[in-house]
């Protein structure tokens, strides 16, 4: 195994706009890298040629030393050792599920105790060693998902690609599922790229979170650094909650606010000329006296806790967690601890 790199891969689809723009990342060795975007931010695209599918129209793909992919030829997506799971699954109605995950070894001639051993293996490490002999249509959503995966791991790939896998299944399943795909991870060691919209599985699940939009990779991090520092209105939006407050400028050069700063910029009435814009978390507003005060304008339960939103005197809405329930109108004082600005 070796690490994926992608040196300013380009497609364009005859006069659209392109669907990828000069991207470039490094993926290391046994890496798992969730590929977060909007619809039609060219997740797929990029996902397919690295599989193969797809030829770039400018740029490289390379795993290890090898050029897999560049705009004068690719190497067949047989050739590359990679495994592509469908948020379809794919698989053949008519077979076994122990056929289905065969399937790629009798298709390489690999036959008798090898075969069995193999698929053995990899329906037991999906747990569905005991539904070898059913057909996908006597199993349920996440259980096709889970052959699905298994049919990939009995090949043994480098590179596993995963276009939004979970998108069928409900919450519940797909909780379960991002156990599976964790487990699955380590057991393989097998470099992992998974495409997803939905940014708090991709939190969850990578080691590393590429965020796209129109084709052009906005910041690539780990869930933590991403969460804690993202880069632009874009990410800051897309990644956990919160809200973005334009604060005028006062040319401060770190990009930390205390509430301090916050609630000066805030109370200024002047017409600033610029603003930046300065993301704040929802756990870094509190409910507490002598604070920024402010009317209530939407509470949730949530189970654990309450997540509300209020409308501060000086114009901003912010949102924040309570213990107790609040009253839509109702006035509190609320004090901002920190935020972040976003570029
Ligand atoms: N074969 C194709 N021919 C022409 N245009 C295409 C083709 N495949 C994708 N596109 C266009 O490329 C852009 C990116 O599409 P892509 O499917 O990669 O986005 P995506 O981020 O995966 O979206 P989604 O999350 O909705 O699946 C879109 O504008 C799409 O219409």
């Amino acid at each position: 195994m070796a690490k994926l790199s992608l040196d300013g891969v380009s497609k364009q689809f005859g006069d659209a706009r392109p669907a990828v723009v000069d991207f470039s990342l490094d993926l290391g060795e046994g890496g798992f890298l969730a590929l977060l975007g909007p619809s039609g931010c060219g997740k797929t695209t990029l996902l397919r040629m690295i599989a193969g599918f797809e030829t770039p129209t400018g740029g490289q793909i390379r795993l290890g030393d090898r050029l897999l992919s560049d705009a004068v030829g690719v190497v067949p997506p047989e050739r590359r050792n990679m495994a592509m799971v469908f948020q379809s699954y794919a698989l053949w109605p008519h077979m076994s599920v122990a056929q289905n995950v065969g399937y790629p070894l009798k298709v390489r001639g690999i036959s008798g105790e090898e075969h069995r051993r193999r698929v053995v293996d990899a329906l037991q490490s999906v747990h569905l060693l005991p539904y070898a002999e059913r057909r996908p249509a006597d199993l349920s959503g996440g259980q096709r998902q889970r052959v699905a995966l298994a049919r990939c791991l009995v090949m043994q790939p480098d590179v596993v690609l995963l276009d939004e896998p979970l998108a069928n299944l409900d919450r519940h399943l797909r909780q379960e599922m991002e156990e599976t795909f964790r487990s699955f991870h380590q057991r393989s060691g097998a470099t992992m790229i998974y495409v997803t919209h939905d940014q708090a599985e991709a939190m969850v699940l990578a080691t590393d979170v590429a965020v796209m939009s129109q084709g052009r990779l906005l910041q690539m991090a780990q869930p933590a650094e991403l969460y804690a520092r993202p880069n632009g209105r874009l990410v800051g939006g897309l990644i956990g909650q919160g809200v973005i407050l334009a604060l005028a400028d006062d040319g401060y050069p770190a990009r930390d606010y205390d509430g301090e700063r916050i609630g000066r910029a805030l109370a200024r009435t002047d017409d600033a000329v610029c603003h930046v814009d300065v993301l704040v978390r929802p756990q870094d507003v509190e409910v507490a006296g002598g604070g920024l005060d402010a009317r209530v304008t939407s509470i949730v339960f949530e189970g654990e806790r309450y997540s509300a939103r209020a409308r501060l005197d000086a114009g901003a809405e912010v949102a924040f967690y309570c213990r107790t329930s609040l009253s839509v109108g109702e006035r509190l004082s609320l004090a901002i601890r920190h935020g972040w600005r976003l570029s």
